[in-house]
Protein backbone atom coordinates (compact mmCIF):
# COMPACT_ATOMS: atom_id res chain seq x y z
CA UNK A 1 0.00 0.00 0.00
CA UNK A 2 1.50 3.65 -0.97
CA UNK A 3 1.72 6.39 1.34
CA UNK A 4 -1.20 8.30 -0.74
CA UNK A 5 -3.40 4.82 -0.32
CA UNK A 6 -3.09 5.21 3.32
CA UNK A 7 -3.64 8.15 3.81
CA UNK A 8 -6.59 7.75 1.65
CA UNK A 9 -8.14 5.04 3.65
CA UNK A 10 -7.64 7.19 6.68
CA UNK A 11 -9.39 10.14 5.26
CA UNK A 12 -12.42 7.54 3.90
CA UNK A 13 -12.59 6.28 7.98
CA UNK A 14 -12.64 9.67 8.92
CA UNK A 15 -15.42 10.95 6.47
CA UNK A 16 -17.35 7.91 7.15
CA UNK A 17 -17.35 8.61 11.15
CA UNK A 18 -18.23 12.36 10.03
CA UNK A 19 -21.38 11.24 8.09
CA UNK A 20 -22.91 9.05 11.01
CA UNK A 21 -26.49 10.43 11.69
CA UNK A 22 -25.35 9.74 15.24
CA UNK A 23 -21.40 9.53 16.40
CA UNK A 24 -21.83 6.91 19.26
CA UNK A 25 -18.82 4.17 21.40
CA UNK A 26 -20.11 2.09 17.69
CA UNK A 27 -19.39 4.52 15.57
CA UNK A 28 -15.78 5.66 16.91
CA UNK A 29 -14.52 1.85 17.48
CA UNK A 30 -15.22 1.08 13.57
CA UNK A 31 -13.58 4.57 12.76
CA UNK A 32 -10.58 3.46 15.01
CA UNK A 33 -10.67 -0.16 13.81
CA UNK A 34 -10.55 1.03 9.95
CA UNK A 35 -7.81 3.45 10.65
CA UNK A 36 -5.80 0.57 12.37
CA UNK A 37 -5.83 -1.75 9.51
CA UNK A 38 -4.76 0.93 7.46
CA UNK A 39 -1.39 1.74 9.68
CA UNK A 40 -0.88 -1.81 10.06
CA UNK A 41 -1.04 -2.87 6.64
CA UNK A 42 1.30 -0.13 5.90
CA UNK A 43 3.72 -1.59 8.70
CA UNK A 44 3.81 0.74 11.00
CA UNK A 45 4.54 -1.42 13.96
CA UNK A 46 1.73 -2.47 16.11
CA UNK A 47 2.78 -1.03 19.53
CA UNK A 48 2.54 2.39 17.42
CA UNK A 49 -0.79 1.70 16.04
CA UNK A 50 -2.19 0.51 19.82
CA UNK A 51 -0.69 3.75 21.70
CA UNK A 52 -2.62 5.55 19.51
CA UNK A 53 -5.99 4.06 20.10
CA UNK A 54 -5.67 3.81 23.52
CA UNK A 55 -4.55 7.74 23.08
CA UNK A 56 -7.32 8.73 20.95
CA UNK A 57 -10.02 6.65 23.19
CA UNK A 58 -8.59 8.64 26.20
CA UNK A 59 -9.21 11.74 24.65
CA UNK A 60 -12.61 11.20 23.36
CA UNK A 61 -14.51 10.58 26.19
CA UNK A 62 -18.13 10.17 24.25
CA UNK A 63 -20.10 9.52 27.09
CA UNK A 64 -18.66 12.40 29.28
CA UNK A 65 -18.83 14.90 26.20
CA UNK A 66 -21.54 17.83 27.15
CA UNK A 67 -24.55 18.06 24.64
CA UNK A 68 -23.74 20.63 22.29
CA UNK A 69 -19.90 19.29 21.74
CA UNK A 70 -18.81 18.51 18.09
CA UNK A 71 -17.74 15.09 18.51
CA UNK A 72 -16.95 14.62 15.12
CA UNK A 73 -14.57 17.45 15.10
CA UNK A 74 -13.00 16.79 18.54
CA UNK A 75 -12.69 13.41 17.13
CA UNK A 76 -11.02 14.29 13.96
CA UNK A 77 -8.94 16.90 16.21
CA UNK A 78 -7.71 13.73 18.02
CA UNK A 79 -6.59 11.32 15.31
CA UNK A 80 -5.30 14.09 13.49
CA UNK A 81 -3.26 14.81 16.95
CA UNK A 82 -2.13 11.42 17.38
CA UNK A 83 -0.76 10.59 13.60
CA UNK A 84 1.30 14.16 14.35
CA UNK A 85 2.47 12.71 17.53
CA UNK A 86 3.86 9.65 15.97
CA UNK A 87 5.90 12.09 13.86
CA UNK A 88 7.28 14.38 15.79
CA UNK A 89 10.11 13.49 18.28
CA UNK A 90 9.42 17.01 19.98
CA UNK A 91 12.99 17.47 19.71
CA UNK A 92 14.11 19.52 17.04
CA UNK A 93 17.11 18.95 15.10
CA UNK A 94 20.77 20.63 14.74
CA UNK A 95 20.02 23.13 12.04
CA UNK A 96 23.44 24.81 9.96
CA UNK A 97 23.98 28.15 10.82
CA UNK A 98 25.07 29.98 7.14
CA UNK A 99 28.59 30.96 7.40
CA UNK A 100 29.87 28.98 10.24
CA UNK A 101 31.52 25.23 9.51
CA UNK A 102 28.97 22.21 10.03
CA UNK A 103 29.91 18.78 9.42
CA UNK A 104 26.98 17.09 8.34
CA UNK A 105 27.50 12.91 7.90
CA UNK A 106 25.07 10.63 6.09
CA UNK A 107 24.60 6.98 7.39
CA UNK A 108 22.26 3.87 6.46
CA UNK A 109 21.63 0.74 4.87
CA UNK A 110 23.32 -0.10 1.05
CA UNK A 111 21.34 1.32 -1.26
CA UNK A 112 18.97 3.70 0.94
CA UNK A 113 19.82 6.67 -0.88
CA UNK A 114 22.49 8.47 0.43
CA UNK A 115 24.75 9.41 -1.78
CA UNK A 116 21.85 11.26 -3.97
CA UNK A 117 20.02 12.29 -0.96
CA UNK A 118 23.77 13.64 0.09
CA UNK A 119 23.55 16.04 -3.07
CA UNK A 120 20.49 17.03 -2.98
CA UNK A 121 20.99 17.96 0.92
CA UNK A 122 23.84 20.21 -0.71
CA UNK A 123 21.94 21.57 -3.43
CA UNK A 124 19.29 22.57 -0.93
CA UNK A 125 21.45 24.80 1.28
CA UNK A 126 23.57 26.05 -2.12
CA UNK A 127 20.19 27.56 -3.20
CA UNK A 128 19.64 28.99 -0.09
CA UNK A 129 22.79 30.90 0.01
CA UNK A 130 25.18 28.31 1.86
CA UNK A 131 28.74 27.31 0.36
CA UNK A 132 28.12 23.33 1.35
CA UNK A 133 31.21 20.76 0.21
CA UNK A 134 30.50 16.93 -0.14
CA UNK A 135 33.16 14.24 0.71
CA UNK A 136 32.93 10.85 -0.15
CA UNK A 137 33.92 8.61 2.55
CA UNK A 138 32.15 5.63 0.70
CA UNK A 139 34.69 3.70 -0.31
CA UNK A 140 33.12 0.10 -0.12
CA UNK A 141 30.94 0.23 -3.11
CA UNK A 142 33.29 1.31 -6.02
CA UNK A 143 30.53 3.36 -8.31
CA UNK A 144 30.15 5.85 -4.90
CA UNK A 145 33.04 7.60 -5.65
CA UNK A 146 31.77 8.59 -9.86
CA UNK A 147 28.54 8.91 -8.75
CA UNK A 148 28.80 11.57 -6.31
CA UNK A 149 31.53 13.31 -8.47
CA UNK A 150 29.46 13.48 -11.01
CA UNK A 151 26.36 14.79 -9.09
CA UNK A 152 28.50 17.21 -7.40
CA UNK A 153 29.90 18.59 -10.82
CA UNK A 154 26.77 18.94 -12.37
CA UNK A 155 25.18 20.90 -8.81
CA UNK A 156 28.41 22.77 -8.94
CA UNK A 157 29.31 21.49 -5.05
CA UNK A 158 33.04 21.05 -4.40
CA UNK A 159 34.08 17.94 -4.17
CA UNK A 160 36.72 15.43 -2.31
CA UNK A 161 37.23 11.73 -2.20
CA UNK A 162 39.83 9.10 -3.56
CA UNK A 163 40.63 6.55 -5.98
CA UNK A 164 43.44 5.24 -4.59
CA UNK A 165 42.58 5.41 -0.93
CA UNK A 166 41.00 2.67 0.70
CA UNK A 167 40.37 4.32 4.37
CA UNK A 168 37.40 6.40 4.46
CA UNK A 169 38.78 7.42 7.79
CA UNK A 170 41.50 9.34 6.08
CA UNK A 171 39.40 10.37 3.35
CA UNK A 172 36.88 12.27 6.06
CA UNK A 173 39.24 13.87 7.59
CA UNK A 174 41.20 15.46 5.15
CA UNK A 175 37.84 16.45 3.14
CA UNK A 176 37.00 17.58 6.23
CA UNK A 177 40.06 19.37 6.77
CA UNK A 178 40.21 20.89 3.64
CA UNK A 179 36.83 22.50 2.92
CA UNK A 180 37.34 23.99 6.34
CA UNK A 181 40.49 25.78 5.04
CA UNK A 182 38.00 26.82 1.93
CA UNK A 183 35.93 28.31 4.72
CA UNK A 184 32.69 26.00 3.27
CA UNK A 185 29.98 26.25 5.73
CA UNK A 186 28.41 23.08 5.40
CA UNK A 187 30.84 19.99 4.63
CA UNK A 188 28.40 16.88 3.93
CA UNK A 189 30.77 13.18 4.22
CA UNK A 190 28.80 10.40 2.33
CA UNK A 191 29.19 7.04 4.06
CA UNK A 192 29.20 3.47 2.85
CA UNK A 193 26.23 1.47 3.18
CA UNK A 194 26.02 -1.22 6.47
CA UNK A 195 23.99 -3.28 7.42
CA UNK A 196 23.46 -4.57 10.87
CA UNK A 197 24.48 -7.49 10.55
CA UNK A 198 28.32 -5.95 9.40
CA UNK A 199 29.72 -5.65 12.78
CA UNK A 200 33.06 -4.50 10.86
CA UNK A 201 31.37 -1.74 8.51
CA UNK A 202 29.88 -0.84 11.98
CA UNK A 203 33.07 -0.20 13.58
CA UNK A 204 34.15 1.89 10.78
CA UNK A 205 31.44 4.14 10.81
CA UNK A 206 31.90 4.60 14.11
CA UNK A 207 35.40 5.43 13.71
CA UNK A 208 34.40 7.99 10.61
CA UNK A 209 31.95 9.75 12.69
CA UNK A 210 35.02 10.07 15.67
CA UNK A 211 37.62 10.97 13.25
CA UNK A 212 35.20 13.96 11.70
CA UNK A 213 33.29 15.13 14.43
CA UNK A 214 29.71 15.89 13.18
CA UNK A 215 26.90 18.48 14.36
CA UNK A 216 24.68 16.09 12.96
CA UNK A 217 24.88 12.78 11.53
CA UNK A 218 21.75 11.72 9.21
CA UNK A 219 20.20 8.54 8.88
CA UNK A 220 18.77 7.59 5.42
CA UNK A 221 16.29 5.49 4.99
CA UNK A 222 14.27 3.87 2.41
CA UNK A 223 10.73 4.63 2.68
CA UNK A 224 9.43 1.25 1.61
CA UNK A 225 11.51 -1.10 3.58
CA UNK A 226 8.70 -1.40 5.99
CA UNK A 227 8.94 -3.52 9.46
CA UNK A 228 12.51 -3.67 9.37
CA UNK A 229 13.33 -0.07 10.02
CA UNK A 230 12.90 0.08 13.56
CA UNK A 231 16.00 -2.74 14.10
CA UNK A 232 18.41 -0.89 11.91
CA UNK A 233 17.41 2.53 12.32
CA UNK A 234 17.90 1.43 16.45
CA UNK A 235 21.24 -0.12 15.66
CA UNK A 236 22.82 2.87 13.60
CA UNK A 237 21.51 5.03 16.71
CA UNK A 238 23.59 3.07 18.71
CA UNK A 239 26.98 3.44 17.07
CA UNK A 240 26.60 7.17 16.03
CA UNK A 241 24.72 9.69 17.58
CA UNK A 242 21.87 9.53 14.65
CA UNK A 243 20.32 13.32 15.44
CA UNK A 244 18.14 13.33 12.12
CA UNK A 245 16.21 10.86 9.79
CA UNK A 246 15.81 11.82 5.92
CA UNK A 247 13.22 8.90 4.30
CA UNK A 248 13.70 8.60 0.62
CA UNK A 249 12.11 6.97 -2.29
CA UNK A 250 8.50 8.18 -0.90
CA UNK A 251 7.57 9.11 -4.64
CA UNK A 252 7.72 4.96 -4.72
CA UNK A 253 5.87 2.65 -3.32
CA UNK A 254 6.95 3.44 0.20
CA UNK A 255 4.21 2.78 2.95
CA UNK A 256 4.90 5.21 4.94
CA UNK A 257 4.98 2.86 7.81
CA UNK A 258 8.59 2.63 7.72
CA UNK A 259 9.40 6.11 7.87
CA UNK A 260 7.29 6.29 11.57
CA UNK A 261 9.56 3.32 12.64
CA UNK A 262 12.62 5.03 12.35
CA UNK A 263 11.22 8.30 13.79
CA UNK A 264 10.61 6.33 17.08
CA UNK A 265 13.61 3.87 17.09
CA UNK A 266 16.02 6.84 16.43
CA UNK A 267 14.00 9.17 18.75
CA UNK A 268 14.84 11.72 15.90
CA UNK A 269 13.32 13.94 13.92
CA UNK A 270 12.50 13.64 10.00
CA UNK A 271 13.99 16.61 8.09
CA UNK A 272 13.34 15.81 4.81
CA UNK A 273 11.70 12.96 2.89
CA UNK A 274 12.81 12.03 -1.34
CA UNK A 275 10.44 12.23 -3.62
CA UNK A 276 12.50 11.20 -6.96
CA UNK A 277 15.57 10.77 -8.40
CA UNK A 278 16.41 14.03 -9.23
CA UNK A 279 18.06 16.82 -7.11
CA UNK A 280 15.03 18.80 -7.05
CA UNK A 281 13.09 16.22 -5.55
CA UNK A 282 13.50 16.76 -1.92
CA UNK A 283 10.90 18.43 0.46
CA UNK A 284 11.23 19.54 3.78
CA UNK A 285 9.50 17.87 6.13
CA UNK A 286 6.97 19.75 8.55
CA UNK A 287 4.25 17.09 10.63
CA UNK A 288 1.29 19.20 10.50
CA UNK A 289 1.56 19.92 6.65
CA UNK A 290 2.57 16.70 5.70
CA UNK A 291 -0.07 15.07 7.81
CA UNK A 292 -2.67 17.29 6.23
CA UNK A 293 -1.24 16.33 2.45
CA UNK A 294 -1.61 12.71 3.93
CA UNK A 295 -5.08 13.08 4.83
CA UNK A 296 -5.64 15.35 1.70
CA UNK A 297 -6.04 18.45 3.41
CA UNK A 298 -2.78 20.17 1.78
CA UNK A 299 -1.14 23.53 2.58
CA UNK A 300 1.15 25.42 0.83
CA UNK A 301 4.41 25.63 2.54
CA UNK A 302 5.46 22.61 0.68
CA UNK A 303 4.52 24.58 -2.55
CA UNK A 304 6.14 27.66 -1.51
CA UNK A 305 9.65 25.94 -1.17
CA UNK A 306 9.51 24.83 -4.41
CA UNK A 307 8.99 27.85 -5.74
CA UNK A 308 12.13 28.82 -4.07
CA UNK A 309 14.07 25.54 -5.06
CA UNK A 310 12.79 26.28 -8.87
CA UNK A 311 13.54 30.02 -8.72
CA UNK A 312 17.49 31.26 -8.61
CA UNK A 313 17.60 33.35 -5.65
CA UNK A 314 18.06 36.65 -7.46
CA UNK A 315 15.03 36.37 -9.79
CA UNK A 316 12.93 35.54 -6.69
CA UNK A 317 11.80 38.67 -5.51
CA UNK A 318 11.26 39.77 -9.64
CA UNK A 319 8.85 36.37 -9.58
CA UNK A 320 7.00 36.92 -6.81
CA UNK A 321 5.71 40.81 -8.03
CA UNK A 322 5.27 39.27 -11.08
CA UNK A 323 2.63 36.74 -9.45
CA UNK A 324 1.20 39.89 -7.36
CA UNK A 325 0.67 41.64 -10.98
CA UNK A 326 -1.02 38.60 -12.04
CA UNK A 327 -3.25 38.04 -9.09
CA UNK A 328 -4.15 42.00 -9.44
CA UNK A 329 -5.16 41.62 -12.70
CA UNK A 330 -7.04 38.29 -12.33
CA UNK A 331 -8.80 39.92 -9.37
CA UNK A 332 -9.51 43.10 -11.97
CA UNK A 333 -11.20 40.72 -14.10
CA UNK A 334 -8.27 41.02 -16.36
CA UNK A 335 -7.39 37.59 -16.62
CA UNK A 336 -5.60 36.81 -20.36
CA UNK A 337 -4.22 33.76 -22.08
CA UNK A 338 -0.81 34.89 -22.35
CA UNK A 339 -0.79 35.37 -18.31
CA UNK A 340 -2.52 31.52 -18.23
CA UNK A 341 0.49 30.21 -20.27
CA UNK A 342 2.82 32.11 -18.02
CA UNK A 343 1.29 30.45 -15.05
CA UNK A 344 1.18 27.62 -16.37
CA UNK A 345 4.82 27.18 -17.66
CA UNK A 346 5.94 28.11 -14.56
CA UNK A 347 4.15 25.86 -12.73
CA UNK A 348 5.46 22.78 -15.02
CA UNK A 349 8.99 23.91 -14.42
CA UNK A 350 8.50 22.72 -10.65
CA UNK A 351 8.15 19.38 -11.90
CA UNK A 352 5.65 16.91 -12.67
CA UNK A 353 1.87 18.10 -12.19
CA UNK A 354 0.89 15.50 -10.22
CA UNK A 355 3.78 16.00 -7.11
CA UNK A 356 2.90 20.16 -7.31
CA UNK A 357 -0.81 19.53 -7.18
CA UNK A 358 -0.22 17.01 -4.49
CA UNK A 359 1.12 20.04 -2.18
CA UNK A 360 -2.02 21.97 -2.77
CA UNK A 361 -4.91 22.28 -0.55
CA UNK A 362 -7.75 19.82 -1.26
CA UNK A 363 -5.70 17.73 -3.58
CA UNK A 364 -6.42 14.01 -2.52
CA UNK A 365 -4.54 10.85 -3.89
CA UNK A 366 -8.16 9.73 -5.20
CA UNK A 367 -7.56 12.13 -7.30
CA UNK A 368 -4.35 10.64 -9.45
CA UNK A 369 -4.61 9.98 -12.53
CA UNK A 370 -6.52 6.59 -13.20
CA UNK A 371 -3.71 4.77 -15.01
CA UNK A 372 -1.09 6.00 -12.06
CA UNK A 373 -3.37 4.12 -9.76
CA UNK A 374 -3.63 1.02 -11.41
CA UNK A 375 0.17 1.29 -11.63
CA UNK A 376 -0.14 1.19 -7.68
CA UNK A 377 -2.43 -1.52 -7.95
CA UNK A 378 -0.13 -3.26 -10.47
CA UNK A 379 2.67 -3.05 -8.21
CA UNK A 380 1.29 -3.95 -5.31
CA UNK A 381 0.21 -7.20 -6.98
CA UNK A 382 3.62 -8.45 -8.10
CA UNK A 383 4.01 -9.29 -4.33
CA UNK A 384 4.94 -13.06 -3.64
CA UNK A 385 1.71 -15.11 -2.99
CA UNK A 386 3.12 -16.07 -0.25
CA UNK A 387 4.33 -12.73 1.36
CA UNK A 388 1.22 -10.83 0.61
CA UNK A 389 -0.71 -13.96 2.83
CA UNK A 390 2.02 -13.95 5.74
CA UNK A 391 1.16 -10.07 5.65
CA UNK A 392 -2.25 -10.36 5.71
CA UNK A 393 -2.30 -12.98 8.14
CA UNK A 394 0.61 -10.81 10.53
CA UNK A 395 -2.45 -7.72 10.26
CA UNK A 396 -4.97 -10.13 11.20
CA UNK A 397 -3.29 -11.11 14.61
CA UNK A 398 -2.49 -7.50 14.78
CA UNK A 399 -6.34 -6.70 14.57
CA UNK A 400 -7.42 -9.35 17.34
CA UNK A 401 -5.29 -8.20 19.51
CA UNK A 402 -6.45 -4.56 19.31
CA UNK A 403 -9.71 -5.88 19.21
CA UNK A 404 -9.75 -7.79 22.63
CA UNK A 405 -8.10 -4.85 23.51
CA UNK A 406 -11.25 -2.45 22.90
CA UNK A 407 -13.55 -5.14 24.44
CA UNK A 408 -11.47 -5.41 27.82
CA UNK A 409 -12.01 -1.78 27.53
CA UNK A 410 -15.49 -1.66 27.06
N1 LIG B 1 12.57 7.10 -6.85
C1 LIG B 1 13.54 7.50 -6.04
N2 LIG B 1 14.75 6.97 -6.16
C2 LIG B 1 15.72 7.40 -5.33
C3 LIG B 1 15.48 8.38 -4.34
N3 LIG B 1 16.65 8.57 -3.67
C4 LIG B 1 17.56 7.75 -4.23
N4 LIG B 1 17.02 7.03 -5.24
C5 LIG B 1 17.64 6.00 -6.09
O1 LIG B 1 18.02 4.91 -5.27
C6 LIG B 1 19.16 4.25 -5.80
C7 LIG B 1 20.22 4.12 -4.72
O2 LIG B 1 20.63 5.43 -4.37
P1 LIG B 1 22.12 5.77 -3.87
O3 LIG B 1 22.13 7.22 -3.58
O4 LIG B 1 23.14 5.22 -4.78
O5 LIG B 1 22.12 4.92 -2.52
P2 LIG B 1 23.29 4.75 -1.44
O6 LIG B 1 22.62 4.65 -0.12
O7 LIG B 1 24.32 5.79 -1.58
O8 LIG B 1 23.90 3.35 -1.85
P3 LIG B 1 25.19 2.59 -1.15
O9 LIG B 1 26.33 3.54 -1.22
O10 LIG B 1 25.38 1.37 -2.00
O11 LIG B 1 24.79 2.24 0.21
C8 LIG B 1 19.60 5.10 -6.99
O12 LIG B 1 19.12 4.50 -8.15
C9 LIG B 1 18.91 6.45 -6.75
O13 LIG B 1 18.65 7.13 -7.97
C10 LIG B 1 14.15 8.92 -4.21
O14 LIG B 1 13.83 9.76 -3.37
N5 LIG B 1 13.23 8.44 -5.10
Amino acid sequence: MVLGELGGRIARAIQQMSNATIVDENVLNECLREITRALLQADVRFELVRDMQTNIKNVVNLDRLAAGHNKRNIIQQAIFNELCKMLDTGTPSFTPKKGKTSVVMFVGLQGSGKTTTCTKYAHYYQKRGWKPALVCADTFRAGAFDQLKQNATKAKIPFYGSFVESDPVQIGVEGVARFKDENCDLIIVDTSGRHKQEAALFEEMRQVSEATNPDLAIFVMDGSIGQAAYDQAQAFKQSVAVGAVIVTKMDGHAKGGGALSAVAATKSPLIFIGTGEHVHEFEVFNVKPFVKRLLGMGGLSGFIDRIQDDVPMDQQAEHMQKQAEHMQKLLEGNFTLRIMYEQYQSILKMGPLGQVLSMLPGFSAELMPKDQEKESQANAELMPEGQEKESQAKVKRCMVMMDSMTNKGK
